[in-house]
């Protein structure tokens, strides 16, 4: 992290004696400490302070770089454009969308804002808040800020990259200059992005005497750690064990990964990046339908490899991509496909209904040549996993649980890359993993009731948490709701959570099948127990929800239906309460 450089002040700001003084006390911080305060003085100088002083006015000075990410791209961009600025000589802050709320807007000058698009045209979960509450505003007078906005997103969804289109056209509606048009990024995003975080940096006056601080208002990167998705480590699989009766389709599989001790630095609801391999029948079936040699030397960024290797480790050979059917159009010569490339609905309808190799197979074409098939084919991204054991510094391994993941395209099933990769790892192999922290998702270390509430393989942050508190010796009073299928089948973890019932770390475990007769719902338990949820929820009880996310959804508005019940609310005051409880971080969610 770039701690401040520290040129002398000028006098009117801070006398020469005064200076001496601050610096003295300056000198012996720790990294940590010196960032803790930066975040801290700029919170201070943002603050509601009527009278606009020097050192807001300086803040002002300050561009701000926000960001919203589900999967981390925004969040790697926003740093990267960060520490530009800062090596440039600017003084600029980061901030997750998460923490930055849209009066705050008023203070601010410049803002370059990064923010993906998920669900279906939904903004990132951290993102919710700014979003909702940006497009509902219409009385904030935003005439002093200048900002950008790159969007980052996916094409074969009908709603592309719409948080960013979104946030753009509200900021403009409120006044604020905008000194770029928005830049709108498919999934291969690398250098395009790039190139929008250099104009950004072109833009701005030569950087003046000003010092360059790093505030940091957004959580951190996984300190102590040099990997990434571009550096992944390689981690050796120690132990994968099917969780699920043996006979279920869709089983539930844990894996054990060898760690170097405090390799990882991961707190409790923190995720790993996984990037899995394509299946060697996969690549051997492209490779045959494009009668490309698997040999032939390609280069993707900066590296040379093998045509093979790329397609197996970074190409997604599954979803087949606007660009792929662009150019599988004129390689194939084919009438049809021709056709349905004008129609841009049409286009689009297809995608989302064939695989990679429905192209490939059913429209035979002249590929140019190797270089041509790996600059067509979408980037293979990497998936997140939440952890499942709780990293302490001298944990040498890391916990996984992973669903066999199908899905159905026209008649046809098809496997999961990345669920079925891990699932089908043997002892000994090699996979390549990158920390990813979620702190909105931490165990809070407040010490009312908690209620942990997942579905699947949403229980695995709780097998994580429950190892840290039963370590820590938490008190508190917890309870987990855990939802799965079938009792004789999906009872993941069951011992564990027995032993936890005993220590004490847990206190009351409820787990419902959904699909054993008589059916039940996730959120019954709520409706079974409800003294007890209104009794926690009056404590002050902080809610987490993990996993399924229609199931955690439900299950959620079951509870604050009940809450309100019981509190008398009506609709409105309802929703003000519940979206109060979010805020203040009794609510929690993690949901897919
Ligand atoms: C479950 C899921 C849903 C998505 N939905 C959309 C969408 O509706 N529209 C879109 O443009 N991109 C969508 N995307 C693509 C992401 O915006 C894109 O991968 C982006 O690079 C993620 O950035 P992030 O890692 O900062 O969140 C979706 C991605 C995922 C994994």
């Amino acid at each position: 992290m770039t701690a401040c450089t520290s040129p002398v002040p000028p006098a009117d700001i801070f006398p020469t004696e005064q200076w001496q003084h601050i610096h003295q006390l300056l000198q012996p911080l720790q990294a940590s400490q010196a960032l803790w305060l930066s975040g801290y003085l700029a919170a201070r100088a943002t603050a509601n302070d009527p009278a606009p002083s020097a050192a807001a006015s300086a803040a002002a000075q300050t561009i701000t770089i926000a960001y919203g990410s589900e999967t981390g791209n925004c969040e790697q961009l926003a740093r990267q454009l960060q520490q530009k600025a800062l090596a440039a000589g600017h003084a600029a802050q980061l901030i997750d969308l998460a923490e930055l709320k849209v009066r705050q807007l008023r203070k601010l000058t410049t803002l370059w804002l990064i923010t993906s698009t998920h669900g279906d045209g939904d903004p990132p979960l951290g993102a919710i808040d700014f979003h909702r509450d940006l497009l509902a505003t219409e009385k904030l007078e935003l005439k002093g800020l200048e900002f950008a906005v790159l969007a980052l997103g996916d094409s074969s969804y009908e709603r592309f990259c719409q948080t960013g289109i979104d946030i753009d056209l509200a900021l403009a509606a409120l006044g604020a200059r905008r000194i770029s048009e928005r830049l709108d990024c498919d999934v291969d995003f690398e250098s395009s992005a790039q190139n929008w975080l250099q104009a950004r940096l072109e833009e701005l006056p030569e950087a003046g005497e000003q010092a360059a601080i790093a505030v940091v208002t957004s959580s951190p990167k996984a300190a102590g750690t040099t990997y990434s998705k571009q550096q992944p480590m390689h981690s050796e699989v120690l132990e994968q064990l099917c969780l699920s009766e043996a006979s279920r389709e869709h089983g539930n599989y844990h894996l054990s990964l060898a760690l170097d001790e405090g390799s990882m630095p991961l707190e409790p609801g923190d995720a790993v990046g996984v990037l899995a391999s394509n299946p060697a029948s996969l690549v051997a079936a492209v490779l045959d339908c494009t009668a490309l040699a698997a040999d032939a030397e390609v280069q993707i960024a900066e590296q040379k490899l093998r045509l093979v290797d790329a397609l197996s480790e970074q190409r997604d050979l599954a979803i087949p991509g606007k660009n792929l059917l662009l150019q599988w159009a004129q390689w194939s010569d084919n009438a049809a496909l021709a056709a349905l490339v004008e129609d841009n609905k049409e286009l689009r309808n297809w995608l989302k209904q064939h695989h990679v190799l429905d192209l490939l197979q059913n429209y035979p074409a002249q590929v140019p040549d190797a270089q041509a098939l790996v600059d067509a084919l979408r980037p293979l991204q990497p998936r997140l996993y939440d952890v499942a054991n709780y990293i302490d510094p001298e944990q040498d391994e890391l916990h996984l649980l992973v669903k066999r993941f199908d899905y159905t395209l026209g008649n046809q099933v098809h496997p999961g890359i990345a669920s079925h990769y891990l699932c089908n790892l043997g002892l000994g192999d090699s996979v390549r993993i990158y920390p990813h922290r979620n702190p909105r998702f931490a165990l809070s270390p407040r010490t009312e009731p908690v209620i942990l509430i997942g579905y699947g393989t949403g229980l695995a942050p709780y097998r994580a948490y429950l190892q840290a508190r039963a370590a820590r010796g938490d008190s508190n009073p917890c309870w987990l709701v855990l939802g799965e299928q079938y009792y004789e089948q999906d009872f993941l973890y069951q011992s564990e959570w027995q032993k936890w019932l005993e220590s004490g770390a847990l206190t009351h475990l409820d787990p419902v099948f959904a699909d054993d007769l008589p059916r039940r719902e996730l959120g019954c338990v709520f409706n079974e127990q409800e003294e007890r949820l209104q009794q926690w929820l009056a404590e002050g009880a902080i809610i987490y929800l993990c996993g399924d996310k229609a199931t955690l959804t439900r299950c959620e508005q079951r509870i604050q239906a009940l809450h309100a019940k019981a509190n008398g609310l009506c609709e409105a005051s309802s929703a003000k309460e519940w979206k109060a409880l979010v805020s203040g971080g009794r609510i929690k969610r993690n949901l897919y």
